[in-house]
């Protein structure tokens, strides 16, 4: 496993050097998003990234996350620099070792809940694991929804299936922007269970993108950006 691999040879499993993330928004006019920002997470460990709306959360997760491209600086994952790595292999090494736990789920309409989940594993010519797949949702209370078509389910039950679908891939490390945004506290917290038992696995991390006092408290480590520069942190 390259997460044993890189944590063997004492490597985090994310580390930002220094990033910066510009976008241009008209021919000759670019703004700063990221402004050298110094980022690492740690092993068996949910970090918290949180601070004012338009500070530049998404941008850094999605940036650490391989997803969108970075203007300067570094980042490595897995003891990989993501930053130098081209397209086809940055999404062989996602779809190997990182998983995304996003606002837009991407499930597909025309495949009911169960199948949804079992996608990923499909698509990679692998039997899905039906029992895990059955425990996941019995635990996330959809249990008697996993034969509905996408299309029935509210916001909050597809943010759970979308999750439901990372989880069971078991990814190194996840990232998650906003897993409680659109549900009610009592299912937040299921689902912030779910993330913790992930980071409860010493070869394993997660990130998660917060507007929440509750899930930020619930963070092994948090730190704050505003305005594109980390200016706290380190608990
Ligand atoms: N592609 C882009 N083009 C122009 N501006 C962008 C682009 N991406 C992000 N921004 C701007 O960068 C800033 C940071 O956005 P980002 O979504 O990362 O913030 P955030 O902290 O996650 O916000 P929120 O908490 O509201 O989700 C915002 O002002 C946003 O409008």
């Amino acid at each position: 496993m390259q997460s044993q691999v890189a944590q063997m040879r004492g490597f985090p499993p994310i580390e930002a050097r220094g990033l910066i993330k510009d976008v241009s928004l008209r021919k000759d006019e670019t703004i700063r998003i990221l402004h050298g920002v110094d980022f690492q997470a740690d092993w068996g460990r949910m970090t918290g990234i949180v601070g004012p709306s338009g500070s530049g959360k998404s941008t850094l997760l999605y940036s650490l996350a391989g997803l969108e491209s970075i203007s300067g600086g570094q980042v490595t994952v897995l003891g990989e620099r993501i930053d130098r790595m081209g397209r086809a292999k940055m999404a062989r090494f996602r779809r190997a070792h990182l998983g995304f736990v996003f606002q837009s789920y991407n499930l597909v309409p025309t495949l009911n809940v169960e199948e949804n989940i079992a996608l990923p594993f499909l698509l990679r010519g692998r039997r899905a694991p039906k029992g895990e797949i059955a425990a996941m949702l019995e635990r996330f209370g959809m249990a008697d929804r996993r034969r509905s078509d996408i299309g029935s389910l509210s916001g909050g039950e597809q943010q759970r299936v979308a999750l439901a679908r990372v989880l069971v891939s078991k990814p190194d490390v996840v990232f998650a922007d906003e897993p409680t945004g659109a549900l009610d506290q009592a299912t937040g917290r299921v689902v912030i269970d779910e993330l913790h038992r992930v980071a409860a696995d010493p070869a394993r991390a997660v990130v998660v993108v917060t507007h929440s006092e509750e899930v930020a408290s619930s963070c092994d480590r948090v730190v704050t950006l505003v305005d594109g520069r980390i200016t706290g942190g380190a608990r």
